[in-house]
């Protein structure tokens, strides 16, 4: 085990706008009512070793762009620690390293449509020193090589492309600043399935060329389950289960993640069924109390009402958070 990336206890809140006249009646002393806060990602520990891919999982709204982000360095956390090669990071810094790059769901709008594609793989590498000028057009050359497209397309505009096209570019463009970690934020949901097994494939060849590592945030099982070496369920802000790709997806742990499971009809590997996921995602801004999921367990108990189950051991390299692990 070679960690690159740990996270400690890394927790986001966002404060809710409030209405003026709120706002103005606290900071005169006569509300005293507590400003309301989106609890979005608490206390995530997690670590990620050199070389592999971490699957984060969870349904639209639990928090995993957040952390990505956070991980990225694009948003300071609230609380917590990331050490990146063993080093602490300046999270006081959104800019503090040029290792970790983050590829969007959306290359539409990652994209500025108004630059070309030598100006928009070149740019972030011009202004880091990275390159000098003169060398840009073999430097673009190289990079959309390796990003499986043509030189001949540098001088083109992203709407001349097609949206995988678009996608390799947004990667040709994280490649420039020569990372060694990606966070890949649901990095081929926008694509059509032929298309998005391409772009995973380049991942996988990129992982290898350049000795990558990756953080892929996907609400697609099946794109994890093909990708991930090991995979983190979040569920409301917290990772509720954590084991090897083929643990998660052979014996899931965790009443969530078989739910999620049975919810997949797409995966390959199916050896246990579930009833799928019930209900709605409850608000962060309001979370039940003792286990978040306990609403819509099927195997929930009183004590899941009033106790928050801890992260822990269950199998080798297995984490889960359930009390139902207290019975057996
Ligand atoms: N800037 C913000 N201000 C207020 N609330 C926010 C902000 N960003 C995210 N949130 C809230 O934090 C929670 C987690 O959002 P986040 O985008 O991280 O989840 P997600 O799992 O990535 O979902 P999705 O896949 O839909 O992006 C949500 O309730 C969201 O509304």
């Amino acid at each position: 085990m070679n960690p690159i990336l740990e996270t400690r206890n890394l927790s986001k809140s966002f404060g809710l706008k409030q209405s003026t006249v709120r706002r103005a009646a606290r900071s005169l002393g006569l509300s005293n009512q507590p400003e309301k806060k989106v609890y979005a990602v608490n206390d995530l520990s997690l670590t990620i070793n050199k070389g592999e891919v971490l699957g984060l999982v969870g349904e639209s709204g639990c928090g995993k762009s957040t952390a990505g982000r956070m991980i990225a360095g694009l948003l300071p956390p609230t609380s917590g620690e990331i050490a990146f090669e063993g080093k602490p990071v300046d999270s006081s810094q959104p800019s503090r390293h040029l290792e970790t790059q983050m590829v969007f769901q959306n290359p539409y709008a990652s994209l500025n449509p108004r630059l070309r594609v030598d100006q928009l793989i070149s740019e972030a590498a011009l202004y880091h020193k990275l390159v000098e000028k003169r060398d840009v057009p073999s430097f673009v050359a190289a990079l959309l090589k390796q990003v499986g497209l043509d030189a001949s397309y540098a001088s083109r505009y992203p709407h001349q492309f097609s949206g995988g096209q678009r996608q390799r570019i947004a990667i040709a463009r994280a490649l420039s600043l020569n990372p060694k970690f990606v966070v890949c934020d649901e990095a081929v949901s926008a694509l059509d399935v032929s298309v998005q097994a391409q772009v995973l494939n380049l991942f996988m060849d990129l992982r290898e060329s350049k000795e990558l590592t990756y953080l892929f945030i996907s609400h697609n099982l099946a794109v994890v389950e093909y990708i991930a070496d090991r995979v983190a369920i979040m569920y409301l802000g917290r990772v509720v289960e954590l084991a090897d790709t083929q643990a998660i997806f052979t014996s899931p742990n965790h009443p969530y993640t078989q739910a999620l499971i049975a919810d997949a009809p797409r995966l390959q590997v199916k050896m246990v069924e579930h009833r799928p996921v019930q209900g709605e995602l409850p608000s962060p801004l309001n979370p039940p109390s003792g286990c978040t999921f306990h609403p819509r367990c099927p195997r929930a108990m009183p004590r899941c009402a009033s106790e928050r189950p801890m992260l822990r051991k269950v199998a080798e390299g297995h984490f889960s958070a359930c009390h139902l692990n207290d019975l057996s």
